[in-house]
C-alpha cells in the first residue's frame, strides 16, 4: 500500500451466506478525506465499514491502514476509531469513570483530550450516562473517540435520531477537532443534504454495488445539470438524461453525465446538480422498485 491511501480495496465482495451486500466494490480512501458513504437502507453500507474494521471478512483485497483487518485487528484498532450505528455506551457509568476507563483500554487515547472536547458539550464530567439525552450521549461518545491519536474514523450514521442542531454541533466538533488534513473520515448517513458541504468525497451504493466514487471538485466537473423551460422537456428527454426533475417554480432540470450534446444544452440554462439529486439519479430506491414491479 502506498502511504497516501489508508483504505485499499479491490474487487472486495461481502458476504452472509448466499446474500451478496457488497459485489466486486474497488475504492481507495486517501489520507485528509471526509468521504461520506451514502446508500439507501441495505445497500451495504454497515457491512463495507464493518468490513473495515474487521468484523466482517472479504473477499477480494482490502487493506487498511497498511493492515488486514481480519487478520491484523489488533494493530489495526491502535490506529482506527469506530463509532457503530448500534453504539451503546454503559448507562450506569459517570463520565469521569468512561474516561479512566478508556485510557486504560485504548494506548493512543488522551484523557486531557477528552475532557477539552468535552467542554464543547453540555455533558458534564461528573454526570451519569443513563441522565443524558440521546444528543448528549452522541456528543460523549464522538468526544471519546476523537481524543483517539487515530488515523482514520469510521462513522456509521453517527446522529442518527439526533435533532438538527444536535447533528449540526456533531459535524462541528469532528471537522474542527479531529480532522487535521492527514486523517480520513467514512461517514454514512442518508442526511444526504446536511453533509454535502463537509465532505470531499462521496462514494454510493446502490443495492451492494459502488455506483460513484468521486471527490465533490469531480462532481461538479462531470455532471451537468440543465434547468429548462417546460416546453423544452421533450428535447432534454431525447436525449438520454440520468434524471428528470421538477425545480420549485415549475422549471424542469435533468441531470446529465458529462455535456450534453450542444444543441441540448443550449435548450436550458446549466446549474450545479446537487448531491442529493446525484444520489437520486445514480441510487435506486428499493421501496419505489418494488412498488414499480
Ligand atoms: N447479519 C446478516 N445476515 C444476513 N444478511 C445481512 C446481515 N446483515 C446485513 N445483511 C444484508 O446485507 C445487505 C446490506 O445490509 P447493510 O446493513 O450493510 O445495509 P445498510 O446500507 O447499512 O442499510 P441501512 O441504511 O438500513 O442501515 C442487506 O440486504 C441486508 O439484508
Amino acid at each position: 500500500m502506498n502511504n497516501i491511501n489508508l483504505v485499499e480495496a479491490r474487487e472486495m465482495s461481502l458476504r452472509y451466506g448466499k446474500k451478496t451486500a457488497l459485489e466486486r466494490a474497488s475504492f481507495v480512501i486517501p489520507k485528509g478525506r471526509v468521504v461520506g458513504l451514502l446508500g439507501h437502507n441495505g445497500a451495504g453500507k454497515t457491512s463495507l465499514m464493518k468490513a473495515l474494521v474487521g468484523l466482517l471478512p472479504a473477499e477480494g483485497e482490502l487493506s487498511v491502514l497498511g493492515l488486514d483487518p481480519r487478520r491484523q485487528r489488533g494493530a489495526l484498532l491502535e490506529q482506527l476509531c469506530y463509532i457503530p450505528d448500534v453504539a451503546v455506551l454503559p448507562r450506569w457509568a459517570r463520565v469521569s469513570e468512561l474516561i479512566t476507563l478508556m485510557s486504560g483500554l485504548q494506548p493512543r487515547f488522551s484523557a486531557l483530550r477528552a475532557r477539552e472536547l468535552l467542554k464543547r458539550t453540555s455533558v458534564g464530567l461528573n454526570d451519569k450516562v443513563k441522565s443524558l439525552s440521546k444528543g448528549m450521549v452522541v456528543q460523549l461518545h464522538l468526544a471519546l473517540i476523537a481524543a483517539i491519536d487515530a488515523r482514520l474514523m469510521v462513522l456509521d450514521e453517527p446522529t442518527l435520531g439526533l435533532d438538527v442542531v444536535s447533528r449540526k454541533s456533531f459535524y462541528e466538533m469532528l471537522i474542527d477537532e479531529w480532522c487535521d488534513g492527514e486523517r480520513s473520515v467514512l461517514i454514512s448517513t442518508h442526511q444526504v443534504e446536511e453533509v454535502e458541504s463537509l465532505l470531499s468525497d462521496v462514494m454510493m451504493l446502490d443495492e451492494g454495488r459502488l455506483v460513484l466514487n468521486i471527490s465533490l471538485e469531480d462532481m461538479d466537473r462531470r455532471f451537468v445539470a440543465l434547468s429548462h423551460d417546460p416546453a423544452t422537456a421533450e428535447a432534454i428527454a431525447a436525449a438520454h438524461p440520468l434524471l428528470r426533475y421538477r425545480q420549485s417554480g415549475g422549471r424542469g432540470a435533468a441531470i446529465f453525465d458529462g455535456a450534453p450534446p450542444a444543441h441540448v444544452a443550449e435548450l436550458g440554462e446549466r446549474i450545479r446538480p446537487s448531491l442529493v439529486d446525484l444520489f437520486m439519479a445514480l441510487t435506486r430506491n428499493p421501496a419505489l422498485h418494488r412498488k414499480e414491479a
